[in-house]
């Protein structure tokens, strides 16, 4: 037996129970212990009436017994088994070699016969020789299930050995199914035909007697272009002649071979099947047949194939998951740890990706993130390792002799060619990226360590204005901690009532009466304290939180400015800041629409204020979009007019009430450019019938010059700052006190 076969039986072994009758102490306590380490479980009994109850009880796989025991000997026993177990083999040891003896074995259907004393390797002989029988038993049984009566051979056998190993004598028991009926084997042929798996019957040569209609099917061969032939005209290229060498081993050994194979159609296809061969043998061992069952598991091994791909890939770019990313990235930091190189791990993010994914749904933030994937791939060397994290996450990561130059290189070239305009649903849209680079070993020895460190430095080049790389350095990480606990508490604070909102009063400058105010928000967090807005609104933005956040400032902002008016103060418009993922929620409509329903506030006491930059994004969303806030009756505002890049066709077209100079080009006045662009920003606005604020008016000097250009109204610390709401009440009971 091949060692392959050899080790099928030990494993078949380890995997059986043994009943063990004898009715010595001392031999049976040594057999036992030798059992124990080759077998699952044993039974142990002491006479034969024993073993036929312990075998009720524990129904074993296997029996061995001595034959000489008192109240019923092992002849008996054996005999009365198999009345019960036709088929269970039988190891019958004694010390006896009477020929009456072996005759009553070979009658009674016994496997082995082992005389004492007992040698331990023929008896491991015998064991392994009656666990391949088991084993063959069961196949032969699987195939009898299928096809009942068909296939079944009829013969074992009994050997005798002697202690020295010798043969002693070997016979033929049979088990002779000839009574089996005629009608049972139409219904097996019937079986045959009509099974879903293909069948093949073969000659001892091998050569096709009887294939089924299932093998026509799969394979394309009809019944007469196969018969006589032999079955390696399905052969596929796919395997050496190793693998068939090992295939026939195990099948002539142990009667039996199962496993997957690449064959191939008539037409040419190569196809994988699951395939089990089972080999017939006549009485005295010679092959009838060869039976071979297998089915096409094409589709099983796609499927499988689809979930190893999903398990390491991003399924929308193709690119390597974060597990794949993971592994890669373990196997390149061992290389680069054996070749004393370096890496770099760069951690790409999308810039303002929610923003666009939001407003031009999800099929087009798809068609962004596959160019993308596409880019980074036509950029990047083959060697070099690129995944998709998640969302508009990538990761890119350098090897093979990186030095910081290749390393800036290589950022330059990612931002540059991720800067370049795309054309997605019609649009025509720029997504700029940030990156944060991390260097092994420098700013880490692990995966982790790594992309944590990557991460934070995306998040400064982020912090730092967008569309910019930036390397990591220590002090990021502190930063970043910062950022993750604030944006943690931030998620909590609408539920625990943590906002409140000022107001700073917007005064026109003819009149110096107080005609609107903007209201701010304020934070004071319970865990951190009081948070300015430039460090929590951004977040709230990056997060998705300032949608929530928002609505609530808007209820807010129209409750307080309804009770004002309710209470007779003189009534003023609230301006409130709408954010970019505000804006563009399809519902923002329906939310204005809400608040000012639930406070019961008049439309035209309501602005909203827009950034430039906001509404020139997507200049044809933003004329719908401001058509339909306008439809409700608010007033709309430019903010920051000035820093954005307007485009003068459009704001014609927008339904805007209001231009708000940015406080950056008041702050420097008098200075020669920002005065003319003052200048200009009033001129613009009047020429489109719009009005005008100037916004960070400190100084008198500023006052004076806007009152001299015409600007209509001011907002400023020259003024007031933002005021809590009883406070801004106070300044609205004095009444409008005119400015100096
Ligand atoms: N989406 C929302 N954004 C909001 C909301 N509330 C505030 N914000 C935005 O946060 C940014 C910072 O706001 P804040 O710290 O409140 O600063 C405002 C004023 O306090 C400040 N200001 C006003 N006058 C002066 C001045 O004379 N000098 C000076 N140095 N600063 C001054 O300007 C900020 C108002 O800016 P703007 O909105 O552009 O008019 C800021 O961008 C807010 O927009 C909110 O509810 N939602």
């Amino acid at each position: 037996m091949n060692s392959h076969g050899e080790q099928d039986d030990q494993a078949q072994l380890r995997s059986l129970s043994v009943l063990y009758v004898e009715d010595e102490d001392e031999i049976r306590e040594e057999l036992a212990v030798f059992l124990r380490r080759r077998v699952a479980t044993v039974h142990l009994a002491a006479n034969g009436q024993a073993g036929l109850d312990a075998f009720t009880q524990y129904q074993p796989d296997l029996v061995i017994t001595d034959i000489r025991m008192p109240v019923m000997n092992g002849f008996e026993m054996a005999e009365r088994i198999r009345a019960m177990s036709p088929t269970i083999p039988i190891i019958i040891t004694t010390a006896f070699e009477e020929t009456s003896y072996f005759q009553k074995a070979i009658d009674l259907g016994v496997d082995k016969y082992v005389t004492k004393p007992l040698n331990l390797d023929i008896l491991a002989a015998a064991l392994r020789k009656c666990a391949r029988l088991i084993r063959a038993e069961a196949a032969l049984r699987e195939v009898d299930e299928r096809y009942p009566l068909l296939f079944r051979p009829s013969h074992s056998a009994i050997s005798v050995a002697a202690a020295d190993g010798r043969a002693v004598e070997t016979r033929a028991v049979a088990r002779d199914l000839s009574e089996r009926a005629e009608h049972a084997l139409q219904l097996a042929a019937r079986v045959f035909e009509s099974s879903g798996e293909a069948i093949v019957i073969t000659d001892p040569d091998n050569l096709i007697l009887s294939v089924n209609r299932a093998f026509s099917k799969l394979t394309g061969y009809s019944q007469n272009e196969v018969i006589g032939k032999n079955p390696r005209l399905l052969k596929s290229d796919r395997h050496d002649q190793a693998f068939y060498q090992q295939l026939w081993d195990c099948l002539l050994g142990t009667g039996h071979w199962q496993g997957e194979i690449w064959n191939r159609r008539k037409n040419g296809e190569a196809y994988p099947e699951w395939l089990s061969i089972t080999v017939v043998r006549d009485t005295q061992g010679q092959v009838l047949n060869y039976i071979a069952i297998f089915s096409d598991i094409s589709e099983i091994k796609a499927a499988m194939q689809q979930i190893e791909f999903l398990a390491h890939y991003d399924p929308l770019t193709r690119l390597a998951n974060r597990r794949l990313l993971e592994q890669r990235v373990e196997q390149l930091i061992a290389l680069a740890a054996r070749n004393k190189e370096q890496l770099a791990l760069l951690f790409i993010d999308l810039d303002r990706f929610k923003v666009v994914n939001d407003s031009l749904g999800h099929a087009a933030g798809d068609v962004i993130l596959e160019t993308v994937a596409q880019r980074l791939r036509a950029t990047m060397r083959e060697v070099d390792c690129l995944a998709r994290l998640g969302g508009d996450e990538f990761v890119c990561v350098l090897h093979e002799v990186i030095e910081p130059p290749d390393v800036h290189a290589a950022a330059r070239r990612l931002i540059a060619v991720l800067d370049e305009p795309l054309q997605v649903a019609g649009h025509t849209l720029t997504v700029t990226s940030s990156i944060g680079i991390s260097l092994y070993p420098g700013d880490g020895v692990d995966y982790e360590t790594l992309l944590k460190n990557a991460d934070a430095a995306m998040y400064s080049a982020k912090k730092a204005g967008r569309d910019r790389f930036a390397f990591f350095c220590e002090s990021m990480n502190v930063s970043m901690a910062r950022e993750r606990e604030i944006e943690s508490a931030l998620r909590r604070a609408l539920s625990l009532n943590e906002f409140v909102l000022h107001y700073q009063p917007q005064v026109a400058i003819g009149s110096g009466r107080i005609i609107g105010m903007e209201a701010l928000l304020r934070w004071n967090s319970a865990q951190l304290g009081p948070i300015a807005p430039g460090a929590f609104i951004p977040l709230a933005e990056e997060t998705g939180l300032i949608v929530a956040i928002g609505e609530w400032v808007l209820h807010e902002a129209c409750r307080q400015n309804a009770q004002w008016q309710r209470q007779g103060l003189p009534p003023a418009v609230v301006a409130v800041n709408l954010s970019a993922l505000q804006f563009r929620q399809s519902n923002l409509p329906e939310t204005v629409r809400g608040a000012l329903q639930a406070s019961g506030l008049a439309a035209r006491w309501l602005e909203l204020e827009l950034t430039e930059s906001l509404i020139m994004q997507d200049a044809e969303y933003t004329i719908a979009s401001l058509r339909a806030l306008k439809e409700i009756g608010t007033t709309l505002a430019i903010d920051d007019f000035g820093t954005g890049y307007s485009s003068l066709a459009y704001l014609k077209r927008f339904a805007i009430d209001k231009l708000k100079i940015d406080q950056s080009f008041i702050r420097d006045i008098p200075d020669d450019d920002d005065d003319k662009i003052v200048t200009a920003i009033i001129g613009l606005a009047h020429a489109l019938n719009l009005k005008v604020i100037a916004e960070g008016v400190e100084t008198d000097g500023q006052l004076a010059f806007l009152r001299e250009r015409h600007c209509d109204e001011m907002q400023g610390y020259l003024y007031s700052r933002p005021l809590p709401a009883a406070a801004m009440e106070e300044l609205l009971k004095a009444c409008c006190s005119p400015v100096q």
